[in-house]
Protein backbone atom coordinates (compact mmCIF):
# COMPACT_ATOMS: atom_id res chain seq x y z
CA UNK A 1 0.00 0.00 0.00
CA UNK A 2 0.80 3.73 -0.72
CA UNK A 3 1.37 5.25 2.66
CA UNK A 4 1.11 8.43 1.06
CA UNK A 5 -2.28 7.94 -0.46
CA UNK A 6 -3.93 8.17 2.70
CA UNK A 7 -2.32 10.37 4.44
CA UNK A 8 -4.31 13.39 5.58
CA UNK A 9 -2.82 16.56 4.19
CA UNK A 10 -4.01 20.08 5.27
CA UNK A 11 -4.28 22.79 2.49
CA UNK A 12 -1.71 25.68 3.71
CA UNK A 13 -3.63 28.62 5.27
CA UNK A 14 -5.19 31.08 3.30
CA UNK A 15 -4.93 34.05 5.93
CA UNK A 16 -1.67 35.76 6.33
CA UNK A 17 -2.00 36.38 10.09
CA UNK A 18 -4.26 35.67 13.05
CA UNK A 19 -6.31 32.80 12.21
CA UNK A 20 -6.54 29.68 10.05
CA UNK A 21 -8.57 28.98 7.21
CA UNK A 22 -8.01 25.99 4.41
CA UNK A 23 -9.36 25.63 1.18
CA UNK A 24 -9.91 21.92 0.19
CA UNK A 25 -11.39 22.27 -2.81
CA UNK A 26 -13.77 19.45 -4.33
CA UNK A 27 -14.04 16.57 -1.64
CA UNK A 28 -16.88 14.87 -3.35
CA UNK A 29 -17.39 13.53 -7.08
CA UNK A 30 -19.23 15.61 -9.17
CA UNK A 31 -22.32 13.18 -9.10
CA UNK A 32 -22.54 12.85 -5.55
CA UNK A 33 -22.45 16.54 -5.39
CA UNK A 34 -25.27 16.81 -7.91
CA UNK A 35 -26.92 14.06 -6.35
CA UNK A 36 -26.52 15.84 -2.63
CA UNK A 37 -27.38 19.25 -3.71
CA UNK A 38 -30.79 17.62 -5.04
CA UNK A 39 -31.71 15.76 -2.15
CA UNK A 40 -30.49 18.91 0.43
CA UNK A 41 -33.05 21.18 -1.62
CA UNK A 42 -36.11 18.68 -1.25
CA UNK A 43 -35.58 17.25 2.00
CA UNK A 44 -33.95 19.86 4.14
CA UNK A 45 -36.74 21.85 6.40
CA UNK A 46 -35.58 25.57 4.27
CA UNK A 47 -37.33 28.54 6.04
CA UNK A 48 -36.45 32.21 5.89
CA UNK A 49 -34.09 33.20 8.15
CA UNK A 50 -35.07 35.97 10.51
CA UNK A 51 -33.60 38.59 12.56
CA UNK A 52 -34.16 41.65 14.82
CA UNK A 53 -33.04 44.96 13.48
CA UNK A 54 -33.01 48.05 15.43
CA UNK A 55 -35.76 46.65 16.87
CA UNK A 56 -37.25 45.52 13.18
CA UNK A 57 -38.38 42.29 12.42
CA UNK A 58 -36.95 40.83 9.09
CA UNK A 59 -37.10 37.94 7.22
CA UNK A 60 -34.97 36.64 4.41
CA UNK A 61 -35.28 36.07 0.81
CA UNK A 62 -32.24 33.26 1.92
CA UNK A 63 -33.35 30.58 3.42
CA UNK A 64 -32.15 28.55 6.63
CA UNK A 65 -32.02 25.48 8.16
CA UNK A 66 -30.94 24.50 11.52
CA UNK A 67 -29.99 20.41 12.80
CA UNK A 68 -27.80 18.97 15.94
CA UNK A 69 -27.24 15.74 17.82
CA UNK A 70 -30.32 17.06 20.25
CA UNK A 71 -32.72 19.56 20.20
CA UNK A 72 -30.47 22.36 21.10
CA UNK A 73 -31.83 26.37 20.99
CA UNK A 74 -29.13 28.47 19.46
CA UNK A 75 -29.51 31.98 19.62
CA UNK A 76 -28.08 34.97 16.96
CA UNK A 77 -29.65 38.36 15.80
CA UNK A 78 -31.58 37.81 18.91
CA UNK A 79 -33.74 34.84 17.76
CA UNK A 80 -33.93 31.93 19.12
CA UNK A 81 -34.08 28.81 17.37
CA UNK A 82 -34.20 25.38 17.73
CA UNK A 83 -32.22 22.52 16.00
CA UNK A 84 -34.07 19.68 14.35
CA UNK A 85 -32.88 16.07 14.40
CA UNK A 86 -29.80 14.88 11.71
CA UNK A 87 -31.28 13.39 7.98
CA UNK A 88 -29.60 10.39 6.63
CA UNK A 89 -28.08 12.96 4.31
CA UNK A 90 -26.70 15.66 6.75
CA UNK A 91 -24.83 12.56 8.49
CA UNK A 92 -23.55 11.28 5.77
CA UNK A 93 -22.13 14.43 4.79
CA UNK A 94 -20.97 15.50 8.55
CA UNK A 95 -18.85 12.05 8.98
CA UNK A 96 -17.43 12.75 5.32
CA UNK A 97 -16.53 16.56 6.47
CA UNK A 98 -15.52 14.92 10.43
CA UNK A 99 -13.03 12.30 8.55
CA UNK A 100 -11.33 15.39 5.86
CA UNK A 101 -11.10 17.75 8.45
CA UNK A 102 -10.06 15.64 11.51
CA UNK A 103 -12.60 18.01 13.29
CA UNK A 104 -15.73 17.01 15.23
CA UNK A 105 -18.98 18.83 14.85
CA UNK A 106 -22.43 18.59 16.68
CA UNK A 107 -24.64 20.62 14.62
CA UNK A 108 -25.39 22.51 10.81
CA UNK A 109 -26.37 25.71 10.47
CA UNK A 110 -27.64 25.48 6.43
CA UNK A 111 -28.59 28.40 4.09
CA UNK A 112 -30.02 28.23 0.39
CA UNK A 113 -29.20 31.04 -1.72
CA UNK A 114 -31.67 31.18 -5.04
CA UNK A 115 -29.32 33.34 -7.13
CA UNK A 116 -26.68 36.02 -6.81
CA UNK A 117 -29.06 38.77 -5.47
CA UNK A 118 -29.23 36.79 -1.99
CA UNK A 119 -25.62 36.70 -0.02
CA UNK A 120 -24.50 37.19 3.71
CA UNK A 121 -23.07 40.49 4.71
CA UNK A 122 -19.85 40.56 7.11
CA UNK A 123 -19.92 38.90 10.46
CA UNK A 124 -17.99 36.53 12.53
CA UNK A 125 -19.30 33.39 14.01
CA UNK A 126 -18.48 33.91 17.54
CA UNK A 127 -22.07 33.82 19.40
CA UNK A 128 -21.56 32.93 23.39
CA UNK A 129 -22.85 28.99 21.89
CA UNK A 130 -20.51 28.32 20.12
CA UNK A 131 -17.07 26.85 21.10
CA UNK A 132 -14.18 29.20 21.71
CA UNK A 133 -11.89 28.99 18.57
CA UNK A 134 -13.57 25.98 17.84
CA UNK A 135 -13.46 24.73 13.58
CA UNK A 136 -15.78 25.55 11.77
CA UNK A 137 -16.23 23.46 8.29
CA UNK A 138 -17.94 25.00 5.48
CA UNK A 139 -19.46 22.15 2.54
CA UNK A 140 -20.72 24.30 -0.62
CA UNK A 141 -23.27 22.27 -3.63
CA UNK A 142 -24.60 24.04 -6.85
CA UNK A 143 -23.31 28.01 -8.18
CA UNK A 144 -19.52 28.59 -7.39
CA UNK A 145 -19.89 31.53 -5.02
CA UNK A 146 -17.29 34.50 -4.28
CA UNK A 147 -16.24 34.14 -0.61
CA UNK A 148 -14.56 36.87 1.70
CA UNK A 149 -12.28 37.79 4.14
CA UNK A 150 -11.66 41.21 5.92
CA UNK A 151 -9.47 41.62 8.93
CA UNK A 152 -11.18 43.68 11.47
CA UNK A 153 -8.53 45.96 12.59
CA UNK A 154 -6.37 46.63 9.57
CA UNK A 155 -9.31 45.72 6.76
CA UNK A 156 -7.04 43.40 5.04
CA UNK A 157 -9.27 41.53 2.51
CA UNK A 158 -8.26 37.64 1.12
CA UNK A 159 -11.29 36.43 -1.48
CA UNK A 160 -12.01 32.96 -3.09
CA UNK A 161 -14.42 31.20 -4.92
CA UNK A 162 -16.50 27.90 -3.08
CA UNK A 163 -17.15 25.21 -5.91
CA UNK A 164 -19.26 22.81 -5.86
CA UNK A 165 -18.66 19.66 -3.34
CA UNK A 166 -15.83 22.01 -1.91
CA UNK A 167 -14.86 22.16 1.86
CA UNK A 168 -13.58 25.09 3.22
CA UNK A 169 -12.08 25.12 6.92
CA UNK A 170 -11.85 28.18 9.35
CA UNK A 171 -10.41 27.77 12.63
CA UNK A 172 -8.15 28.42 15.53
CA UNK A 173 -8.68 32.41 16.26
CA UNK A 174 -10.23 33.00 12.51
CA UNK A 175 -13.62 34.77 14.17
CA UNK A 176 -11.85 36.82 16.70
CA UNK A 177 -9.89 38.74 14.14
CA UNK A 178 -11.36 38.46 10.75
CA UNK A 179 -15.09 38.96 9.41
CA UNK A 180 -16.25 37.27 6.43
CA UNK A 181 -19.50 37.02 4.02
CA UNK A 182 -20.92 36.09 0.64
CA UNK A 183 -21.46 38.99 -1.65
CA UNK A 184 -23.51 39.19 -3.78
CA UNK A 185 -23.18 38.79 -7.72
CA UNK A 186 -25.55 39.96 -10.48
CA UNK A 187 -23.26 37.02 -12.93
CA UNK A 188 -24.91 34.19 -10.90
CA UNK A 189 -28.21 32.92 -12.30
CA UNK A 190 -28.40 29.24 -10.31
CA UNK A 191 -28.96 28.40 -6.33
CA UNK A 192 -25.79 27.41 -4.07
CA UNK A 193 -26.57 25.45 -0.66
CA UNK A 194 -23.79 25.72 2.33
CA UNK A 195 -23.81 24.00 5.34
CA UNK A 196 -21.47 24.84 8.04
CA UNK A 197 -20.56 22.27 10.37
CA UNK A 198 -20.18 23.40 14.35
CA UNK A 199 -19.59 22.38 17.46
CA UNK A 200 -22.36 24.19 20.09
CA UNK A 201 -20.66 23.73 23.65
CA UNK A 202 -21.97 21.20 25.79
CA UNK A 203 -22.58 23.46 28.99
CA UNK A 204 -24.13 25.60 27.37
CA UNK A 205 -26.44 23.14 25.77
CA UNK A 206 -30.03 23.05 26.69
CA UNK A 207 -32.27 20.72 25.57
CA UNK A 208 -35.13 21.59 27.04
O1 LIG B 1 -22.74 30.64 2.60
C1 LIG B 1 -21.59 30.65 3.04
O2 LIG B 1 -20.63 30.24 2.37
C2 LIG B 1 -21.26 31.17 4.39
C3 LIG B 1 -22.38 31.20 5.37
C4 LIG B 1 -21.91 31.75 6.69
O3 LIG B 1 -20.99 32.49 6.80
C5 LIG B 1 -22.62 31.33 7.90
O4 LIG B 1 -23.58 30.53 7.81
O5 LIG B 1 -22.23 31.78 8.99
FE1 LIG C 1 -20.41 32.75 8.87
Amino acid sequence: MDLFTHAPVTPENLLPKDGEVNYYGPILSLEESDNFLSTLLKNIAWKPDEAIIMGKHIFTKRLAAWYADLPFKYTYSKITRRALPWTQDLLDLKAIVEQVSGEKFNSCLLNLYHDGSEGMAWHSDEEKDLKKDGAIGSLSFGAVRKFSFKHKKDKQTISLMLGHGSLLVMKGTTQNHWVHRLPPSKLVHTSRVNLTFRRIVSNRLDAS
